[in-house]
């Protein structure tokens, strides 16, 4: 998979050389490109943002930069999907992550400021499939940390990135379900005792106690997710 980001702070995604990801990159499992969106510009100040028609408060960001960034890092490319984070997107998933982990070439376009002329998203259209995305009902300064996110949820799915694959399978949200609690050594721990069911080496038991904790957790704490009720 090839993931193309488009910011004004490259540096932020630095971090992707050091975690899961920079090791999936080394191994080729991914191919990550970080562009500074105001290579794109052609004035001394390299200007990404101006003030928007209808007045209102801050800055939108300038479409010819994007127009030009997006050939470039499209050029090529069959079907690339354009992720653009924005808290008027639609909001990322983990079964957003199964379904992106599918696209051969995704190209993450980070706004600032107020916002992106949305003349920007109706070209993009014409390179790729457009999805803007949100990570949830709340408002970030821009959209690097979703990136970064979503980039993060959709490489440890594909194959050889997360060393273990069965530990993609019990992870929260997988099967629709929060994950069950988990132990590990030493069996007691400042009065705190590890359910004796985890000790008793009957799978069939631990894995029904497992799930029903599942059902239990999401219940508490996630009702909506809960099927059918
Ligand atoms: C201007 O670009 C932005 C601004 C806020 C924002 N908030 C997001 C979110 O997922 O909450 S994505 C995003 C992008």
């Amino acid at each position: 998979m090839r993931i193309d980001v488009l910011t004004i702070f490259p540096s932020f995604f630095d971090v992707l050389e050091v975690s899961l990801l920079g090791k999936a990159r080394g191994a080729g499992l991914l191919d990550v490109r970080v562009h500074d969106l105001r290579d794109w510009t052609h004035d001394r100040h390299r200007t990404v943002d101006d003030t928007p028609y209808g007045g209102g408060a801050g800055m939108v960001m300038k479409p010819e930069p994007w127009g030009e960034a997006l050939d470039a890092v499209t050029e090529g490319s069959e079907r690339p999907v354009i992720v653009f984070p924005s808290p008027a997107g639609e909001v990322f998933s983990q079964r957003t992550a199964r379904a992106l982990v599918e696209t051969d070439h995704l190209v993450f376009g980070c706004g600032r400021y107020e916002g992106i002329d949305e003349r920007v998203f109706a070209y993009a259209a014409t390179l790729g499939e457009v999805r803007l995305m949100s990570l949830g009902d709340y408002v970030l300064n821009g959209g690097e940390v979703a990136a970064m996110a979503m980039i993060e949820a959709v490489g440890r799915l594909i194959p050889g990135v997360v060393g273990n694959p069965e530990s993609l399978v019990e992870e929260s949200h997988e099967d629709g379900l929060l994950e069950y609690p988990s132990y590990t050594k030493p069996s007691s721990w400042r009065g705190y005792e590890v359910p004796p069911i985890l000790l008793s080496g009957n799978h069939g038991a631990i894995a029904d106690w497992r799930r029903a904790q599942q059902i239990v957790r999401t219940r508490e704490r996630r009702p909506d997710l809960m099927p059918g009720e």
